[in-house]
């Protein structure tokens, strides 16, 4: 980046094989910092069933891989077990720590088919720490699949117990159910590292958050639903009456960040979507933004049981069905034309990106 002088990391993941080492050379002998991400299988069954190989030649390929990689000029090498979620945790320990001697900067504790829990895969960072060789020389890395919807919460665990690089995807984009989520990733340390987790921080600037995300949606075809945390449609968007009587009377009553936070403008209709959840504070609170000031307990009740009974035949009610709804009631609609009130809105969405 010219105006901050940062220069990225390009890495390479290359299979135990001199042919795929030399690849990864051959696209990286130009990069400003390069670096080779050599991975074997760990596991039992990976190893049996998949590689054919015995625990003593996987250690072997993976040491003479590492070797050839610095051969060839690799400076920043990382190393990583695939299937590290169903290995044996000594023979994880003792494979790392090889690979650790060979001058490996970075290990990788992979928990590939998302098997893991967080609990334990907490105590499995724990274990590699107090029992890897050398392990306090690098930095340990965590990649984590998400095929019980867990790559999120056992990454966090994996942090807690001192790994320091997290693999992440932006949108939790990946193979089956998807890798962890950049933006999960990200706001969770925002937003509790520094309760939580010792301290521990990202320099990324979320404002770019939901640029990241669409431009990746669009260009990939994967959208992402509407309830995904931190990028989906319906994040600021408050449905219920009791929470959206929260939200008017303060902000982050149900919020933990704000929209801007992640480069959201805020919607004019500040998320309340009004429908069959919603209460008599937020139908008033948007009656006076049109212009109608409820002054009575008595005409908000009626006013009320008729935008009660509207959303039985409506999910959304918008601005245009408030408004005919109290020229029905019998106020003047023309007087508010006039006076240049927002007449109506596009159902609520996020409304743009900044
Ligand atoms: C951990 C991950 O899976 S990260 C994602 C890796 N990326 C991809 O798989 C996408 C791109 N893949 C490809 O282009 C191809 O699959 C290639 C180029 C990597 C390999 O293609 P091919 O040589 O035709 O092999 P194929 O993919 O069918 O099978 C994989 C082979 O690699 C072996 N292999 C798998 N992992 C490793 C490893 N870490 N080290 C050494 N060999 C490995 C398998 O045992 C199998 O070997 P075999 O042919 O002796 O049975
Ligand atoms: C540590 S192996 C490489 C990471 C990976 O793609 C996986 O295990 O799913």
């Amino acid at each position: 980046d010219e105006e901050t002088r940062y220069v990225p990391v390009i890495c390479v993941i290359s299979r135990c094989k001199h042919k795929d080492i030399e690849a990864a050379w051959e696209a990286l002998k130009y990069a400003k910092k390069p670096r080779i991400y050599i991975f074997i299988c760990t596991s039992e069954i990976h190893m049996k069933y998949k590689l054919k190989k015995t625990k003593e030649e996987v250690i072997e390929m993976a040491k003479s891989s590492i070797r050839f990689a610095k051969k060839l000029g690799f400076t920043d090498i990382q190393f990583g077990c695939e299937d590290g979620g169903r290995s044996e945790k000594d023979f994880l320990c003792k494979i790392m720590g090889e690979a650790i001697k060979e001058g490996v900067k970075t290990v990788t504790l992979a928990d590939t088919v998302g098997i893991n829990i967080p609990q334990e895969f907490g105590e499995m960072v724990t274990y590699l720490k107090a029992n890897t060789p050398g392990i306090d020389d690098v930095v340990v890395s965590l990649h984590c699949h998400n095929d019980l919807g867990l790559a999120t919460a056992n990454t966090i665990a994996g942090v807690r117990a001192g790994a320091r690089q997290v693999e992440v995807t932006v949108n939790g984009i990946g193979e089956r159910s998807g890798n962890a989520s950049l933006e999960e990733i990200v706001m969770a340390l925002k937003c509790r590292g520094a309760y939580v987790m010792d301290g521990v921080y990202t320099t990324i600037d979320t404002s770019h958050i939901m640029a990241a995300s669409r431009m990746v949606q669009e260009y990939t075809g994967l959208h992402v639903q509407p309830h995904k945390p931190i990028v989906g449609n319906n994040c600021f968007l408050h449905e219920s009456g009791i929470h959206q009587d929260g939200m008017l009377k303060y902000g982050s009553t149900y919020e933990i960040f704000s929209p801007e936070d992640i480069g959201v403008e805020r919607s004019e209709s500040s998320g309340i979507v009004l429908g069959k959840l919603s209460g008599r504070h937020a139908v008033k609170v948007r009656l006076r933004k049109l212009g109608y000031e409820i002054t009575s307990d008595e005409k908000l009740r009626d006013i009320f049981s008729r935008f009660r009974e509207l959303t039985k035949q409506k999910k959304r009610i918008t601005d245009a069905d408030l408004n005919a709804l109290m020229v029905l009631y019998g106020d003047e609609i023309s007087s508010k034309i006039s006076e240049g009130t927002v007449l109506d809105e596009p159902i609520s969405q996020i409304s743009s990106v900044v």
